[in-house]
């Protein structure tokens, strides 16, 4: 049934701007009325047909990569500009392009060495665009599913999607629905968190009161967020079955003996102690896939790429292969389990510094594929967004709940913002 809620209501709970919300406490009571409905979305899109509620256009966020060596620079600059991902404080626009120039050189190098670029923007095209394909067939009531990309660092950038939106007739007062869709499995302030409070402030600046003077709040886009999914079965279909892949590589007599390392990107641990759920949604997807496989490996959860002097979360990945190697422990799988296409993690850390230089190019270490074009990993997106437009819900209860640390005003808007949501999907 369709869920019709009166405009002057709404605008009461969501204005353009988000509602007006003095403090976190009152997010959670949000989240207690999400199941009761099947949603439907407004069929005002000029495409609309009449039989369907669709067009949904479908936005995979993501951080992005330079595609060229040529855009590293820019990356670096965006990256170290994001008080989600490094806070730097007031000087954080002094201090973050002065970091960002002096890395470029070094980073420039890495990119160089992996082919000239990253490959995230691609993958993440074809992923979207392959996904909305299954979706038309398997939910043809809210078809054409429409692909888009936002990066939070690269090129296309959240601001050039959402003006694509409007170009294309969502929003600008033809109201219309848009999934904001992390590709993120496992949730982190500093990756989803910062691309959801990246995508509020170009809602808010694009159609906002302000943008649209008189424009009928109700000609909107609405927005509705999956903002994780780590142990959907689908996903631990796809790395379980990469891993049996690389597994039998080894001969018979090694396979079970082989140690497994899933290795994901490490957080500071000001971030671990602020309360940030990514650690344990981690551990829940490799927790999830080694049931999967019965358990019949050896496995340690590991983590890459910290960056700077202060202390991160360990064990670093590198060291533990060292450790490991030095035990004459040397059949060991790397599982990049955090991202889901290659990157400089991957192609440069893992493959390069980790198996060509930690373990000297060692035939028993290995890295899985990536999940990049993998079919079971692309059907799995689509029933993920499948289910998220059937439960009729905004975003998970758990995207409501603040981080017990947190004192971002950003973050307390944005998730008003999009909880907000419920009352006009
Ligand atoms: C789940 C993935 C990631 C988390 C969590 C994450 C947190 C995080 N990252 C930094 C700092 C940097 N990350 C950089 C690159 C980078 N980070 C991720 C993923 C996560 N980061 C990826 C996939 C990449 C590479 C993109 C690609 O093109 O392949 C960089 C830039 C590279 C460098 O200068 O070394 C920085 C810096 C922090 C501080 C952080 C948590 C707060
Ligand atoms: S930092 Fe986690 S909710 Fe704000
Ligand atoms: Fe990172």
């Amino acid at each position: 049934m369709a869920l019709r809620v009166p405009f002057a209501q709404a605008c009461r709970r969501a204005t353009l701007n988000g509602p007006s919300v003095s403090s976190a406490s009152i997010l959670p009571a949000y989240a207690s009325r999400w199941r009761r409905r099947n949603a439907t979305v407004a069929p005002s899109v000029t495409q609309a047909s009449a039989s369907s509620k669709g067009p949904t256009a479908v936005v995979f966020m993501n951080m992005g990569g330079p595609s060229t060596t040529d855009e590293v620079g820019s990356f670096l600059s965006m990256l170290f500009a994001d008080a989600d991902l490094i806070p730097l404080g007031r000087l954080q626009n002094y201090i973050g392009p002065l970091i960002a120039r002096r890395r470029t050189p070094k980073i420039q190098k890495q990119y160089a060495e992996i082919g000239g670029g990253s490959p995230i923007r691609k993958w993440s095209e074809y992923q979207a665009s392959e996904m909305c394909k299954i979706l038309d067939k398997t939910s043809p009531g809210t078809a054409p599913h429409k692909p888009y990309v936002a990066f939070r660092y690269a090129n296309p950038l959240t601001e050039d999607m959402y003006k694509q939106l409007l170009t294309d007739g969502f929003g600008g007062g033809n109201g219309g629905r848009a999934i904001a869709f992390t590709q993120y499995p496992q949730y982190s302030c500093s990756t989803t968190g910062s691309s959801l409070n990246e995508l509020w402030k170009w809602r808010n600046r694009l159609e906002g009161k302000r943008a649209t003077g008189e424009v009928d709040p109700e000609g909107a886009i609405k927005w509705s967020v999956i903002d994780r999914w780590p142990v959907h079965s689908g996903l631990v279909e796809a790395f379980a079955q990469n891993i049996e892949k690389t597994l039998a590589t080894y001969p018979e007599e090694r396979r079970d003996k082989v140690v497994l390392l899933f290795s994901a990107h490490s957080l500071p641990m000001s971030v671990v102690n602020r309360g940030d759920t990514y650690p344990a949604e981690v551990a829940a997807t490799v927790y999830a896939v080694m049931q999967r496989l019965g358990m019949k490996n050896q496995y340690r959860l590991v983590w890459q790429s910290q960056v700077g002097p202060q202390p991160w979360l360990g064990a670093q990945t590198s060291d533990t292969v060292k450790n490991l190697m030095k035990k004459n422990i040397t059949d060991l799988v790397l599982i990049p389990i955090a991202f889901t296409s290659d990157h400089i993690e991957t192609l440069f850390e893992l493959d390069k510094e980790v198996i060509g230089e930690d373990a000297e190019g060692h035939e028993g270490v290995k890295r899985i594929e990536s999940l990049n074009g993998n079919p079971v990993f692309i059907e799995a997106l689509a029933d993920i967004a499948k289910s998220h437009l059937e439960s009729g819900v905004p975003c998970s209860p758990q995207m409501l709940l603040r981080c017990p640390g947190c004192v971002s005003e950003r973050c307390l808007g944005q998730k008003a913002f999009f909880a907000g949501q419920e009352q006009r999907l």
